[in-house]
Protein backbone atom coordinates (compact mmCIF):
# COMPACT_ATOMS: atom_id res chain seq x y z
CA UNK A 1 0.00 0.00 0.00
CA UNK A 2 2.96 2.24 0.76
CA UNK A 3 6.36 1.85 0.43
CA UNK A 4 9.69 4.01 0.63
CA UNK A 5 12.72 2.53 -1.23
CA UNK A 6 15.74 4.13 0.44
CA UNK A 7 14.29 8.11 1.00
CA UNK A 8 16.23 10.67 1.85
CA UNK A 9 14.90 14.57 2.40
CA UNK A 10 17.28 17.48 2.89
CA UNK A 11 16.48 21.45 3.24
CA UNK A 12 19.46 22.74 2.37
CA UNK A 13 22.09 21.28 4.38
CA UNK A 14 20.17 19.92 6.86
CA UNK A 15 19.19 15.99 6.18
CA UNK A 16 15.57 15.20 7.64
CA UNK A 17 15.09 11.87 6.41
CA UNK A 18 18.03 9.73 5.67
CA UNK A 19 17.40 6.93 3.45
CA UNK A 20 14.45 5.65 4.84
CA UNK A 21 12.85 1.71 3.35
CA UNK A 22 9.31 0.99 5.29
CA UNK A 23 6.41 -0.73 3.81
CA UNK A 24 2.81 -0.84 4.90
CA UNK A 25 0.69 -3.87 3.86
CA UNK A 26 -3.26 -4.04 3.04
CA UNK A 27 -4.84 -4.48 6.66
CA UNK A 28 -1.81 -3.18 8.76
CA UNK A 29 -1.70 -0.58 11.25
CA UNK A 30 2.02 0.38 11.23
CA UNK A 31 2.98 3.02 14.29
CA UNK A 32 5.58 5.50 13.28
CA UNK A 33 7.33 6.65 16.27
CA UNK A 34 10.13 9.17 17.03
CA UNK A 35 10.98 12.39 19.20
CA UNK A 36 9.62 15.74 17.79
CA UNK A 37 11.75 16.44 14.86
CA UNK A 38 12.91 12.99 14.13
CA UNK A 39 11.61 13.49 10.58
CA UNK A 40 8.14 11.41 10.62
CA UNK A 41 6.31 13.88 9.41
CA UNK A 42 8.81 15.08 6.42
CA UNK A 43 8.96 11.22 5.44
CA UNK A 44 4.55 11.24 5.70
CA UNK A 45 4.76 14.22 3.00
CA UNK A 46 7.04 12.59 0.63
CA UNK A 47 4.77 8.83 0.83
CA UNK A 48 1.94 10.99 0.08
CA UNK A 49 3.22 12.87 -2.77
CA UNK A 50 3.20 16.30 -1.11
CA UNK A 51 6.96 16.96 -0.96
CA UNK A 52 9.71 15.74 -3.40
CA UNK A 53 12.24 13.30 -2.27
CA UNK A 54 16.22 14.30 -2.77
CA UNK A 55 17.18 10.33 -3.19
CA UNK A 56 15.12 7.17 -3.05
CA UNK A 57 11.65 6.62 -4.68
CA UNK A 58 8.43 6.14 -3.17
CA UNK A 59 5.42 4.12 -4.33
CA UNK A 60 1.60 4.57 -3.61
CA UNK A 61 -0.60 1.10 -4.08
CA UNK A 62 2.09 0.35 -6.40
CA UNK A 63 3.33 2.85 -8.21
CA UNK A 64 4.56 6.69 -7.52
CA UNK A 65 1.58 8.80 -5.70
CA UNK A 66 0.24 10.84 -9.12
CA UNK A 67 -3.25 12.22 -8.92
CA UNK A 68 -5.50 8.94 -9.31
CA UNK A 69 -3.39 6.75 -6.34
CA UNK A 70 -3.65 9.87 -4.37
CA UNK A 71 -7.13 10.17 -4.70
CA UNK A 72 -7.34 6.57 -3.00
CA UNK A 73 -5.79 7.78 0.22
CA UNK A 74 -6.91 8.96 3.43
CA UNK A 75 -4.62 11.52 5.36
CA UNK A 76 -5.25 13.57 8.62
CA UNK A 77 -2.44 16.05 9.04
CA UNK A 78 -1.28 17.12 12.91
CA UNK A 79 -3.30 20.64 11.82
CA UNK A 80 -6.23 18.33 10.82
CA UNK A 81 -6.73 19.95 7.37
CA UNK A 82 -9.88 21.10 7.95
CA UNK A 83 -11.53 24.73 7.59
CA UNK A 84 -12.04 26.48 10.64
CA UNK A 85 -14.80 28.86 9.15
CA UNK A 86 -17.17 26.00 7.85
CA UNK A 87 -18.87 23.93 10.01
CA UNK A 88 -17.92 20.18 10.75
CA UNK A 89 -21.26 19.48 8.38
CA UNK A 90 -20.44 21.59 5.45
CA UNK A 91 -16.47 20.10 6.04
CA UNK A 92 -17.66 17.03 5.44
CA UNK A 93 -19.58 18.27 2.48
CA UNK A 94 -16.36 20.17 1.04
CA UNK A 95 -14.22 17.01 1.12
CA UNK A 96 -16.94 14.37 -0.07
CA UNK A 97 -17.51 17.08 -3.05
CA UNK A 98 -13.69 17.47 -4.29
CA UNK A 99 -13.37 13.47 -4.04
CA UNK A 100 -16.79 13.07 -6.09
CA UNK A 101 -18.88 10.97 -3.78
CA UNK A 102 -22.01 11.85 -1.56
CA UNK A 103 -21.09 13.24 1.62
CA UNK A 104 -21.32 10.18 4.74
CA UNK A 105 -24.08 10.41 7.67
CA UNK A 106 -21.95 11.73 10.33
CA UNK A 107 -21.73 9.25 13.11
CA UNK A 108 -23.85 9.50 15.88
CA UNK A 109 -21.16 10.49 18.26
CA UNK A 110 -20.41 13.79 16.02
CA UNK A 111 -24.50 14.51 15.65
CA UNK A 112 -24.71 17.47 17.73
CA UNK A 113 -21.70 18.90 16.36
CA UNK A 114 -22.61 18.83 12.73
CA UNK A 115 -23.75 22.74 12.53
CA UNK A 116 -21.09 24.09 14.68
CA UNK A 117 -17.83 25.85 13.47
CA UNK A 118 -14.45 23.83 13.20
CA UNK A 119 -12.63 26.45 14.87
CA UNK A 120 -15.03 26.62 18.03
CA UNK A 121 -14.72 23.22 18.96
CA UNK A 122 -12.16 21.95 21.23
CA UNK A 123 -9.54 20.27 19.96
CA UNK A 124 -10.44 17.00 20.67
CA UNK A 125 -14.07 16.98 18.77
CA UNK A 126 -11.61 18.76 16.26
CA UNK A 127 -9.69 15.56 15.59
CA UNK A 128 -12.83 13.32 15.55
CA UNK A 129 -14.35 15.15 13.13
CA UNK A 130 -11.15 15.23 10.51
CA UNK A 131 -10.93 11.88 11.37
CA UNK A 132 -14.50 11.38 9.59
CA UNK A 133 -14.07 13.65 6.76
CA UNK A 134 -10.80 11.75 6.06
CA UNK A 135 -12.57 8.61 6.18
CA UNK A 136 -15.77 9.87 3.96
CA UNK A 137 -13.96 8.99 0.14
CA UNK A 138 -13.36 5.12 1.80
CA UNK A 139 -9.46 5.35 1.04
CA UNK A 140 -7.34 2.36 0.60
CA UNK A 141 -4.75 3.52 3.07
CA UNK A 142 -5.17 5.70 5.92
CA UNK A 143 -2.23 8.69 6.73
CA UNK A 144 -2.75 9.70 10.28
CA UNK A 145 -0.60 12.07 12.06
CA UNK A 146 -0.51 12.26 15.17
CA UNK A 147 -4.60 11.55 15.38
CA UNK A 148 -4.90 11.39 19.25
CA UNK A 149 -2.97 14.26 20.49
CA UNK A 150 -4.99 16.14 22.93
CA UNK A 151 -8.06 13.96 22.64
CA UNK A 152 -9.70 12.61 26.17
CA UNK A 153 -9.16 8.61 26.60
CA UNK A 154 -12.46 7.82 25.94
CA UNK A 155 -12.26 9.57 22.75
CA UNK A 156 -9.10 8.12 22.04
CA UNK A 157 -10.16 4.26 22.94
CA UNK A 158 -12.78 5.23 19.55
CA UNK A 159 -10.54 6.31 17.48
CA UNK A 160 -8.00 3.41 17.57
CA UNK A 161 -11.33 1.13 17.47
CA UNK A 162 -12.39 3.08 14.32
CA UNK A 163 -8.54 2.26 13.11
CA UNK A 164 -8.20 -1.13 13.89
CA UNK A 165 -12.06 -1.66 12.36
CA UNK A 166 -10.69 -0.04 8.76
CA UNK A 167 -7.31 -2.30 8.68
CA UNK A 168 -9.88 -5.24 9.65
CA UNK A 169 -11.38 -4.24 6.21
CA UNK A 170 -8.27 -4.39 4.47
CA UNK A 171 -7.36 -0.82 4.78
CA UNK A 172 -3.33 -0.21 5.27
CA UNK A 173 -2.71 2.15 8.10
CA UNK A 174 0.27 4.53 8.84
CA UNK A 175 -0.07 6.65 12.30
CA UNK A 176 2.31 8.77 14.20
CA UNK A 177 1.85 8.93 17.89
CA UNK A 178 3.34 10.37 21.39
CA UNK A 179 1.70 8.25 23.50
CA UNK A 180 4.13 5.35 23.80
CA UNK A 181 1.28 2.98 25.62
CA UNK A 182 -0.99 3.45 21.92
CA UNK A 183 1.93 1.26 20.57
CA UNK A 184 0.12 -1.71 21.48
CA UNK A 185 -2.66 -1.27 18.97
CA UNK A 186 -0.35 -1.40 16.05
CA UNK A 187 0.92 -4.70 14.45
CA UNK A 188 3.86 -3.04 13.46
CA UNK A 189 6.36 -0.10 14.70
CA UNK A 190 8.30 1.78 13.32
CA UNK A 191 11.50 4.35 15.16
CA UNK A 192 12.31 7.09 13.56
CA UNK A 193 15.10 9.27 15.31
CA UNK A 194 17.20 12.15 13.63
CA UNK A 195 15.99 11.11 10.61
CA UNK A 196 16.63 7.51 10.55
CA UNK A 197 15.15 4.57 10.70
CA UNK A 198 16.97 3.17 14.29
CA UNK A 199 13.97 0.35 14.53
CA UNK A 200 11.27 -1.90 13.20
CA UNK A 201 8.86 -4.96 14.56
CA UNK A 202 7.92 -5.49 17.71
CA UNK A 203 7.62 -3.68 20.86
CA UNK A 204 10.49 -5.75 22.04
CA UNK A 205 12.54 -5.47 18.79
CA UNK A 206 12.29 -1.65 19.17
CA UNK A 207 13.76 -1.38 22.67
CA UNK A 208 16.41 -4.56 21.61
CA UNK A 209 19.25 -4.41 24.32
CA UNK A 210 18.12 -1.19 25.85
CA UNK A 211 18.30 -1.71 29.56
CA UNK A 212 17.21 0.28 32.52
CA UNK A 213 17.48 0.53 36.33
CA UNK A 214 14.83 0.79 38.27
CA UNK A 215 15.03 2.25 41.84
CA UNK A 216 13.35 1.63 44.65
CA UNK A 217 13.61 3.78 47.94
CA UNK A 218 11.14 4.47 50.83
CA UNK A 219 11.33 8.01 49.86
CA UNK A 220 11.69 8.48 46.16
CA UNK A 221 12.94 12.67 46.42
CA UNK A 222 16.30 12.24 47.65
CA UNK A 223 17.62 9.76 45.74
CA UNK A 224 16.23 11.96 42.67
CA UNK A 225 17.96 14.42 43.75
CA UNK A 226 21.40 12.81 44.54
CA UNK A 227 20.89 11.28 40.63
CA UNK A 228 20.36 14.12 39.51
CA UNK A 229 23.02 16.18 41.09
CA UNK A 230 25.59 13.54 39.98
CA UNK A 231 23.72 14.03 36.66
CA UNK A 232 22.27 10.60 35.62
CA UNK A 233 19.31 10.57 33.78
CA UNK A 234 16.79 9.59 35.54
CA UNK A 235 12.94 9.63 35.06
CA UNK A 236 10.03 9.94 37.90
CA UNK A 237 7.61 6.86 36.68
CA UNK A 238 5.03 7.10 39.83
CA UNK A 239 6.56 7.28 42.78
CA UNK A 240 9.84 5.12 41.34
CA UNK A 241 12.89 6.10 40.17
CA UNK A 242 14.32 4.70 36.19
CA UNK A 243 17.42 5.20 34.71
CA UNK A 244 18.09 4.25 31.28
CA UNK A 245 20.91 3.00 29.86
CA UNK A 246 23.23 3.55 33.02
CA UNK A 247 25.12 0.98 34.87
CA UNK A 248 23.98 0.23 38.35
CA UNK A 249 26.93 -0.04 40.24
CA UNK A 250 27.31 3.78 39.05
CA UNK A 251 23.81 4.23 40.78
CA UNK A 252 24.72 2.46 43.60
CA UNK A 253 27.66 4.48 44.22
CA UNK A 254 25.73 7.93 43.95
CA UNK A 255 22.90 6.42 46.76
CA UNK A 256 25.89 4.83 48.83
CA UNK A 257 27.52 8.18 48.64
CA UNK A 258 24.45 10.48 49.60
CA UNK A 259 23.82 7.38 52.95
CA UNK A 260 20.49 6.03 50.98
CA UNK A 261 19.05 2.63 51.07
CA UNK A 262 17.60 1.09 48.05
CA UNK A 263 17.09 -1.70 46.08
CA UNK A 264 18.25 -1.42 42.62
CA UNK A 265 17.11 -3.68 39.67
CA UNK A 266 18.11 -3.90 36.24
CA UNK A 267 15.27 -4.39 33.77
CA UNK A 268 14.27 -3.57 30.12
CA UNK A 269 13.69 -0.68 29.35
CA UNK A 270 10.49 0.78 27.29
CA UNK A 271 9.65 2.71 24.30
CA UNK A 272 10.25 6.12 25.65
CA UNK A 273 13.82 5.20 27.21
CA UNK A 274 14.80 3.28 24.46
CA UNK A 275 14.16 7.18 22.35
CA UNK A 276 15.77 9.06 25.44
CA UNK A 277 18.64 6.94 24.89
CA UNK A 278 18.55 7.54 21.57
CA UNK A 279 17.98 11.59 21.98
CA UNK A 280 21.24 11.20 24.48
CA UNK A 281 23.01 10.31 21.39
CA UNK A 282 22.07 12.92 19.19
CA UNK A 283 24.69 13.89 16.35
CA UNK A 284 24.46 17.20 14.36
CA UNK A 285 22.56 16.66 10.64
N1 LIG B 1 10.45 22.75 4.98
C1 LIG B 1 11.44 22.56 5.87
N2 LIG B 1 12.57 23.30 5.81
C2 LIG B 1 13.57 23.11 6.69
N3 LIG B 1 13.56 22.17 7.67
C3 LIG B 1 12.47 21.42 7.76
C4 LIG B 1 11.35 21.56 6.88
N4 LIG B 1 10.40 20.63 7.22
C5 LIG B 1 10.91 19.96 8.29
N5 LIG B 1 12.14 20.42 8.61
C6 LIG B 1 13.00 19.93 9.69
O1 LIG B 1 13.15 18.55 9.55
C7 LIG B 1 13.17 17.91 10.82
C8 LIG B 1 12.13 16.83 10.84
O2 LIG B 1 10.84 17.45 10.93
P1 LIG B 1 9.51 16.61 10.96
O3 LIG B 1 8.37 17.58 11.04
O4 LIG B 1 9.52 15.63 9.85
O5 LIG B 1 9.67 15.84 12.35
P2 LIG B 1 8.60 14.99 13.14
O6 LIG B 1 9.25 13.72 13.53
O7 LIG B 1 7.34 14.90 12.37
O8 LIG B 1 8.38 15.90 14.43
P3 LIG B 1 7.02 16.21 15.24
O9 LIG B 1 6.72 15.02 16.06
O10 LIG B 1 7.40 17.41 16.04
O11 LIG B 1 5.98 16.51 14.22
C9 LIG B 1 12.96 19.00 11.87
O12 LIG B 1 14.21 19.38 12.40
C10 LIG B 1 12.34 20.13 11.06
O13 LIG B 1 12.70 21.39 11.60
Amino acid sequence: MLRAQSVTRRFGDFTAVDSVSMTVAPGEVVGLLGANGAGKTTLIRMLLGLLATTEGAVEVLGGPPDRTRRARLGYVPQNLGLYRDLTVAENLAFSSAAYGVAAPELPATLRGIGDTLVGDLALGAQRQAAFVVALAHEPAVLVLDEPTSGVDALARAELWDTIRSQADHGVGVLVTTHYMEEAQHCDRLLLMSDGELVGAGSEKDIIGDTRAVAVQTDDWSPAFAALNEARIPVILSGRSIRVPDTDPAAITRVLDAAGITARIEPVSATIEERMLVLARRRRPR
